[in-house]
């Protein structure tokens, strides 16, 4: 897990989940082998390839380093990839860490000044750095230059280092957290967004054939309908739905054995996962629909209040099933309808359930 805005119990809830978009440990061990290595491979995102396809080839032109980059979007849309790709565009290496691993400005002292010339250096979780480190950064971003504080005290001295030229390609799931000063500082930030199903159908097709999975197109479709808008999920079901079809079936992906495996994975048609239902499900048939307060909608699925609020309802909003108001959670007509539900008649106009409990 990595969301800096989920608290241990969401984590706790989240590891397991299948359509979680965080890297587990079996993402990880595959990942290297699905990423895309260069811009041409990369599936979607136009905008944002189009406009660093330009910011890369001027630079080559020029013979100069890229201009930092800021990415910013949810888990699993490919920011650790495309930083990857800058740097292959580049012909340059690339050095990984991330904000948390940074702690003291002396860290990323360490680190900057063992770049070399035209450097890639992936900063995943900008936003997570320390303060001092942060402040670092400014001037090394914009001089190439830090200063080394050699002492404590009245006797402390700045020692200025030079730095050789280098690309920061930072990542974030918050570009809001991100101070101003920081942010200016990027000379390109491109804002990710969650995939089309044309475009997960894509990523499926690819990386089938890269795991030497047969799939024709409806049972990639089936997947990406499910993958929740997030490349690292459909590279995740599509390995599930692997399994299922080397045991129950030829190995071959149809649109059945999709629909059957994810059956089996409890991921419904939409992506949604036992967790979303439970929490759609007891805002519908307990509370008629809403309103109704966070700390009563997590007693009624037996979850902690901020499993509900952080790693289930951010979906059930963005897929328009849920929404958050003043007055507690409402189910939207679309909710009814996922569910096989017909909304009594005051629920129409969003039902008038108190919630009893103060959520
Ligand atoms: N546009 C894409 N085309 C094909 N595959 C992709 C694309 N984007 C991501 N992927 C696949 O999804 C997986 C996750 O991508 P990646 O690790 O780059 O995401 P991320 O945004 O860096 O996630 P996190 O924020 O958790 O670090 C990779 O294995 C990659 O193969």
């Amino acid at each position: 897990m990595n969301w800096d805005d989920t608290s241990d119990a969401a984590e706790d809830s989240a590891e397991a989940r299948l359509v979680g978009a965080d890297a587990d440990g079996e993402d990880q061990a595959v990942e290297a082998a699905l990423r895309p290595k260069s811009l041409g491979e990369f599936v979607g995102q136009e905008r944002v390839r189009e406009q660093l396809d330009l910011v890369l080839r001027a630079a080559r032109q020029r013979g100069a380093t890229a201009d930092h980059v800021l990415l910013s979007g949810a888990p699993g849309l490919g920011k650790t990839t495309l930083s990857m790709i800058i740097a292959a565009e580049m012909g340059a290496p690339i050095r990984i860490t991330s904000g948390p691993a940074i702690q003291h400005a002396g860290d990323l002292a360490a680190i900057l000044s063992s770049l070399q010339e035209g450097e890639v250096l992936f900063l995943d979780e900008i936003h997570r750095m320390s303060r001092p480190a942060e402040e670092m950064l400014y001037m090394a971003m914009e001089d190439f230059r830090v200063d080394v504080i050699v002492g404590k005290g009245p006797g402390a001295t700045a020692i200025p280092l030079e730095l050789p030229p280098f690309t920061l390609v930072g990542a974030t799931t918050r570009a809001g957290l991100l101070p101003p000063p920081l942010r200016d500082r990027f000379g390109f930030t491109a804002h990710m967004e969650f995939y089309e199903p044309a475009e997960l159908h894509r990523v499926v097709h690819r990386s089938a054939g890269l795991l030497d999975v047969r799939v024709d197109g409806a049972g990639a479709a089936e997947i990406a309908g499910r993958s929740r808008g997030t490349p690292r999920i459909a590279n995740r079901l599509l390995r599930r739905v692997r399994d299922y079809a080397q045991v129950k079936a030829d190995g071959a992906i149809t649109q059945e054995i999709a629909a059957a495996a994810l059956a089996v994975y409890e991921v419904d048609e939409r992506g949604l996962d036992r967790l979303d239902r439970a929490v759609l499900g007891a805002l519908l048939k307990l509370f008629g629909g809403g309103p109704v307060g966070l700390s009563t909608l997590a007693v009624a699925v037996g979850e902690e209040r901020e499993t509900v609020e952080e790693v289930a309802e951010p979906f059930l909003v963005r897929e328009g099933l849920l929404a958050r108001t003043p007055r507690g959670r409402v189910a939207t007509p679309a909710a009814w309808a996922h569910l096989g539900l017909t909304p009594p008649p005051a629920a129409a106009g969003g039902g008038a359930q108190q919630d009893l409990f103060g959520g």
